[in-house]
């Protein structure tokens, strides 16, 4: 029996016990702690939770609930309003304090902000945390104190500010209530598809839950490492962390990560060791981004975009969507997705492209793809990464800058491995027609089995026709040279 007013802990994207400054806090005060998770409704503006995000959601939850046991606790779920949960759960225990991490992206910040001036009106202490990220977004700024545009400057701040803050020990011990309020059923949620069970290939190749995401850490940091610069960019190879959708659930902290780089550079190598700390940065490059500019999911960066004229046409997204553009690396990459829920990031700049720029389809509506089938979408992250492709965000790749599908397939894959894991229909073909099947001789087609047109379609578009209309509309916008931001 204790005389403490319980302390809420409200986790969000946050579901793991290391490094989780809001739990390790709540710990400290030695009073009794419940764990909350609210599964808020959907809302608009960066739009409601992903099919393949609920898939793992569903996993962390019941992954993080379980870690939570051995330490005398539980996690307690419910769904609704966040503010009407939260008073509800204070009146029902009686809790004196709500405790969260906090989040930087919109939808999260115009929820928490009421929430939290509500409850300091009701003398209910609040206290958020950083965490999500590793320095705050208004950390980093410019000379002249203005939120960063540019990537490289953003990063030669976030390398001179050294390390983010030390990261928080996981606690040994939470104190329960005297009495566990009523949890709702995860399995009530339905986050899991059922049929046709679409995320059954997932888990090939990801277990959701921190305990995993700190497996997948350590055996990166130990075994790919010291190849990560000159390998990254190979779709084909086990080369990257796979790290993302853990980040992206907040399994881990990007601190801790950033922490056990520490010391490598001499073994792994120092270029390995900045490339990947730089790949971290970019996260939060996004997230700087999205803090300073919320319009970031929706609305063009750069507005001389306003004026684009794309060709939205809805039998064409459905081949892309579904890996039928008849570019084999482009395929191959949307097929990964649906078959593991996640894209190597080289692919993901070529289909991208492909999607804005051969097919003249608007950004968002592959941001919105993504974000329903990844399993890492990430509000930041998604946003700025297809408006970079698109040339109208912040320090963008240039629009003329257009990527073609088959140079780029024989570059990063050039012995075609990756486009015969995914397109298993091409997978006799040699590897000199591998990425531009629409080149190869009759013979050729036939001994691999391919009927032009029936086995594999044909290309959607031809690249060189598409490449030219695609500068002539950006002509149109009246802009000639790369683009810029819009200050
Ligand atoms: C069109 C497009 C959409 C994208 N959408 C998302 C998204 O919704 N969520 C997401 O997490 N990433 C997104 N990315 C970025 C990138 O593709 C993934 O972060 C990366 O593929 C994850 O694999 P990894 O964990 O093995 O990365 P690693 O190479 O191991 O990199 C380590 C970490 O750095 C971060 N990172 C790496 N590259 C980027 C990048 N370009 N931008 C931001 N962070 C980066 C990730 O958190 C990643 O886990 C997108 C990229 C593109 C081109």
């Amino acid at each position: 029996m204790t005389s403490a007013r319980p302390v809420i802990v409200w986790l969000r994207k946050d579901l793991r016990l290391d490094d989780n400054a809001a739990l390790a806090a709540a710990a400290e005060t030695g009073a009794p702690i419940i764990p909350l998770y609210i599964y808020e409704p959907e809302s608009a503006g960066t739009g409601p939770l992903g099919g393949a995000q609920k898939w793992w959601l569903h996993h962390s939850l019941a992954a993080f609930g379980e870690s939570l046991r051995p330490l005398g606790s539980r996690l307690v779920l419910k769904s609704g309003g966040a503010r009407t949960v939260l008073e509800e759960l204070i009146r029902e225990t009686s809790a004196g304090a709500v405790f969260w991490n906090r989040r930087y992206d919109p939808l999260g910040i115009a929820v928490d902000t009421p929430v939290k001036q509500a409850l300091k009106a009701d003398d209910i202490a609040v206290k958020s945390f950083p965490g999500q990220i590793l320095h705050e977004p208004t950390r980093l700024l410019t000379g002249g104190g203005k939120p960063f545009r540019v990537y490289t400057p953003f990063w030669n701040a976030l390398d001179r500010a050294g390390d983010p803050l030390p990261p928080a020990d996981a606690p040994r011990r939470l104190h329960a209530p005297d009495g566990w309020p009523q949890s709702e059923r995860l399995d009530d949620w339905n986050l899991l598809p059922v049929k046709p069970d679409w995320a059954s290939g997932f888990g090939e190749i990801f277990t959701p839950g921190e305990a995993e995401a700190h497996r997948r850490l350590d055996a990166f940091l130990s075994d790919r490492l010291e190849y990560y610069d000159s390998e990254r960019d190979f779709p084909a190879k086990d080369a990257t962390s796979l790290l993302s959708p853990h980040l992206a659930m907040g399994e881990i902290s990007p601190a801790r990560i950033w922490h056990a780089t520490k010391g490598l550079g001499g073994r792994a190598g120092h270029d390995n060791l900045v490339r990947f700390r730089k790949e971290l940065a970019w996260r939060d490059f996004c997230y700087h981004l999205l803090y300073h500019f919320p319009d970031l999911p929706t609305r063009n960066w750069n507005n001389r975009f306003d004026a684009f004229d794309w060709h939205f046409d809805a039998a064409r997204f459905a081949k892309w969507t579904k890996g039928l553009t008849g570019y084999p690396i482009v395929d191959a990459g949307m097929r990964q997705l649906w078959r593991h829920g996640t894209m190597h990031n080289r692919v993901r700049m070529i289909a991208a492209s492909f999607l804005v720029k051969d097919l003249l389809i608007d950004w968002r509506h592959g941001e919105r793809w993504f974000r329903d089938t990844l399993v890492d979408a990430d509000p930041a992250s998604n946003a700025a990464n297809w408006q970079w492709v698109a040339g109208s965000g912040a320090d963008a790749s240039p629009w003329f800058r257009i990527f073609n599908p088959v140079l780029q397939g024989e570059k990063f894959d050039p012995k075609g491995d990756y486009v015969r894991e995914f397109v298993p229909e091409l997978a006799k073909l040699d590897d000199k027609y591998i990425h531009r099947p629409f080149e190869a001789p009759a013979d050729v087609l036939s001994r691999a089995g391919i009927v032009p047109g029936e086995a594999y379609p044909q290309p959607l578009v031809d690249h060189a026709d598409a490449r030219r209309k695609a500068l002539a509309a950006y002509a149109a916008t009246g802009q000639t040279g790369p683009a810029t931001g819009s200050d």
